[in-house]
């Protein structure tokens, strides 16, 4: 059988391109023809400010939704984290592969959890998420003295500027450091009790243009069901929210036996350093029960004072 090349556009970063030769390497595996489209998007080339201050997620989407609008590419590889709630019209997510650890990680030279953090200790994260879930901890280890700053750039810049002593720790995604191979930079993985994930982290999704029907066969034996339904409650709550990466907001579902566990979390950064939290459970077959969960959850979370 011979098929028509498949092109994959991808961000230029470390993590992007080991994600878009991922999904080649399984694709070539089951016989086609791949080839890769390097570029760059303009959240790459914003380094300096705070990302959901300058336009949010679709940033780092939206050159690759052209290169596949003119027929450059055929799909796109995105960690579904970065991935906008609604994407644009003429635009479809084909499918969503198994998830890698979701959790976040500690990475530090000195301290192996943020018991062991000194005085006045500064932590790095640009998140958000990371940054109203760390203040609730630390309010309630009593440990207001700790600071939180920004921290932006891919994850070789943050984990330089960490090695540089700029931060006594910072908080990554597991997903990303074990994909490039730095598993050994992890001092603690977070419990998602301790900090509960992103909408989507640890998942990646493939985009393609709407209707490329042709591209059906190649993509379905990429997609991980388990990990759609789990992924597709979760980001119902953002969606339902608002959902920008503006948000601090986390959401996660597992499921086991047809049933998903989805809990929430939202909390003020410029409020008390306390989480409005939901959560819920049921039985979920499809993308749409899914969707109603995540929209109960939210609900939910409104009701607690999240907005
Ligand atoms: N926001 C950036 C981003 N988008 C996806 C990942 C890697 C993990 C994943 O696939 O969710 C990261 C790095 C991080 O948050 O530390």
């Amino acid at each position: 059988m011979s098929s028509p090349q498949i092109t994959i556009a991808t961000r230029e970063s470390r993590l992007a391109l080991w994600q878009a030769e991922h999904v080649q390497s399984l694709l070539r595996a089951r016989g086609h023809a791949v080839a890769l489209l390097g570029m760059t998007t303009r959240g790459d080339q914003i380094l300096d400010r705070t990302l959901s201050k300058v336009g949010g997620k679709g940033l780092f989407v939206k050159e690759l939704e052209t290169a596949l609008e003119e027929g450059r590419a055929d799909i796109a590889v995105h960690s579904l984290k970065d991935v906008p709630m609604e994407l644009p019209a003429g635009f479809e997510l084909a499918c969503v592969m198994a998830r890698e650890d979701p959790r976040d990680a500690w990475v530090s030279a000195g301290c192996a959890t943020l018991a062991d953090l000194p005085p006045g200790a500064v932590i790095g994260t640009s998140s958000l998420r990371r940054t109203v879930l760390l203040r609730a901890a630390l309010s309630k280890m009593q440990r207001l003295d700790v600071r939180i700053e920004p921290l932006r750039g891919n994850l070789d810049t943050r984990l330089r500027k960490l090695d540089e002593g700029q931060y006594a720790g910072i908080v990554l995604a597991a997903a990303g450091l074990k994909r490039l191979g730095l598993g050994d930079r992890i001092r603690h993985i977070f419990s998602t009790d301790e900090m509960l994930p992103a909408a989507g982290q640890g998942a990646l999704g493939i985009e393609i243009r709407a209707g490329r029907a042709d591209l059906a066969g190649a993509l379905a034996p990429l997609a991980d069901q388990t990990t759609w339904l789990a992924v597709a409650a979760e980001r119902a709550v953002s969606r339902a929210m608002g959902g920008s990466c503006s948000m601090p907001l986390a959401a996660h579902a597992t499921l086991a036996d047809g049933v998903v566990h989805l809990r929430a979390a939202w909390g003020d950064p410029e409020g008390a350093p306390r989480l409005v939290t939901a959560e819920g459970r049921a039985p979920v077959a499809d993308l749409a029960a899914a969707a109603a969960l995540g929209e109960r959850v939210a609900a939910e979370l409104r009701a607690g004072g999240a907005h």
